[in-house]
Order: C-alpha cells, then sequence, then structure tokens
C-alpha cells in the first residue's frame, strides 16, 4: 500500500483528484495544511509520493509547487489534467449581497479576478479552498463566502450563493505526482527538466530552445524561476513532448551539455486526462 499526501482539509480539490486517480489502487491517505507541507512530506520520507497542482488554465503556474520542486529536488511520475468549477460559498442564512469579502487560496482567487472585480469584494488568503470553506462554516460569520467546491459546499452543509465564478467555464488545474527517487519509465512521452546555463550571455535561453526546435522536439510547458543569486540570473524549467530514451532527447541533452549547461531530469511520464 503507498501513502500519498496531497492538500487538505478534506474537500481540496487536490482530494477530488487524488481519490480519482488511484482510485484502483491501494492507498494510505495523508491531508497536509499547505502544499510546501505536502512536498515536504514526501522529502522527509513520511509517505511515498504526493500529488500538488502545478498549473492552471485561467491563472498560471503555481510557483508554490515549482518551486518546492526546487528545493526538495523531487521527482515527476505522473501528470493528470483536472477539470475545476468555483464556487461563491456561504453561511446558509447568507445571501449574495450580504458578501463584501471572498475567501480563498491565491490560484483559486487568481482564477476569478474579474468576476471579484466587478463585485468590488475584498480578498483573504488562505491555504485551501477546503480551508476557507471550514472558516465560513466555523465563524458563522454572513459577509464573508469561500471561493471552493460543489463538493466541499455540500460536505461542510454550506450554501452556493453563486455557481461557476471562474473567469472562463472552461477551466483546468494540471497535478503531478511527484516522488522522491526516480521510479518513472524512460518510454513514457513527455519529459520535465531542469535546465541551468552556465553563465549568463545574450540569447542564452533562445540557443537552448533553439537546439529543441532543431530537433523537432515539441515543448509543452516552459517556467524560469530565478537563481536566487543575482537578479537577472535564472534556471528553466523545460517540458518536451518526447520520451527521455527518443533518440532526439538524447541528443538534446548531450548538446546542452556540451554548451555547459546543467541538465536534471525531474521524470518521464504520460498525461492523464480525469
Ligand atoms: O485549494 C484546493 O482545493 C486545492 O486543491 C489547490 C488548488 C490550487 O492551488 O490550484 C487546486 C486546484 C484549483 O486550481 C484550486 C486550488
Amino acid at each position: 500500500m503507498s501513502k500519498v499526501a496531497y492538500l487538505g482539509p478534506k474537500g481540496t480539490f487536490s482530494e477530488e483528484a487524488a481519490q480519482k486517480f488511484f482510485e484502483d489502487k491501494s492507498t494510505e491517505w495523508f491531508m497536509f495544511e499547505s502544499i510546501q507541507d505536502v512536498l515536504e512530506a514526501v522529502s522527509n520520507e513520511e509517505v511515498d509520493k504526493c500529488i500538488v497542482p502545478i498549473e492552471n488554465s485561467i491563472a498560471g503556474n503555481i510557483h508554490m509547487t515549482v518551486d518546492g520542486l526546487l528545493l526538495y529536488n523531487l521527482n515527476i511520475e505522473a501528470d493528470l489534467i483536472f477539470t475545476v468549477s468555483l464556487h461563491l460559498i456561504g453561511n446558509t442564512e447568507s445571501d449574495i449581497g450580504d458578501i463584501d469579502t471572498v475567501i480563498s487560496i491565491a490560484p483559486a482567487i487568481n482564477q476569478c479576478r474579474q468576476y471579484i472585480k466587478s463585485h468590488a469584494f475584498k480578498v483573504e488568503y488562505t491555504d485551501s479552498t477546503a480551508k476557507a470553506a471550514l472558516f465560513i462554516k466555523e465563524s458563522n460569520i454572513l459577509r464573508k463566502a469561500a471561493i471552493a467546491s460543489k463538493t466541499v459546499a455540500q460536505e461542510y452543509g454550506l450554501k452556493i450563493l453563486q455557481s461557476e465564478v471562474q473567469d472562463n467555464t472552461i477551466n483546468h488545474t494540471r497535478f503531478i505526482v511527484v516522488s522522491k527517487n526516480s521510479t518513472t519509465d524512460i518510454e513514457q512521452k513527455k519529459t520535465m527538466m531542469l535546465i541551468t546555463p552556465n553563465n549568463e550571455f545574450p540569447g542564452v535561453l533562445s540557443s537552448i530552445l533553439n537546439i529543441f526546435s532543431s530537433l523537432a522536439i515539441n515543448l509543452s510547458w516552459i517556467e524560469s524561476r530565478p537563481t536566487g543569486k543575482k537578479l537577472g540570473t535564472y534556471r528553466f524549467f523545460i517540458e518536451t513532448e518526447a520520451a527521455r530514451s527518443d533518440q532526439s532527447m538524447e541528443k538534446a541533452i548531450k548538446i546542452i551539455q556540451t554548451f555547459g549547461h546543467e541538465v536534471h531530469i525531474l521524470g518521464s511520464y504520460a498525461t492523464t486526462i480525469l
């Protein structure tokens, strides 16, 4: 039985995604209060793996996860796409007209920016959508509402004041399954790598990208994060639509290394659409 961690409390999107993804496997679940704590639990070997959000189709990349991958030097073994619907959730005696403040985790708030602005709501942040809903329930406040899932409204006996409040009806979050050690099958279809340039010169990123394009390797995701050493210096996460074992990938990695850049492979995996 594998031990799997995700962001709690009960009723988060992470929980829904985890239970769907691992439904056929024998799993012992562990909940943590923040995305960083979830990743740390894998690093400390308190659990075997975890499932965390990495990007959203409206709000973009979730830096807490990207930075956690760097900090704890973890491995990605799968990714999955999950449909997200966000709702304005209040106490049963609350009405939409009573609301002046919304509460949620930053990525969920960022998925509803236009809606929040159009109502001139104030914003308060929590560590998860479910934590926001739990706060609404426990505080019994009528003028605040959580932005969270339908499941959480049902689980905590709260009222949906307005449904589908995200800025686009089509809304997907990509989650990754993360473990401490590399367990991945290098035959899988995508590969995530971290490239640290050996020095900064004009066009360093474009020279790296040209290597992939000249070998006809499509890129599915790219993110730059600061090295933390000097302003304007970055490391690049690059996800390719090619397996680690593809000849063209072997070649690309060799050429990049010949330039003196460091290449660290975080995993090879295939996407699951839930
Ligand atoms: O707070 C939750 O319910 C989560 O599982 C986190 C999270 C995120 O941080 O992106 C996951 C999916 C949705 O995009 C909204 C929130």
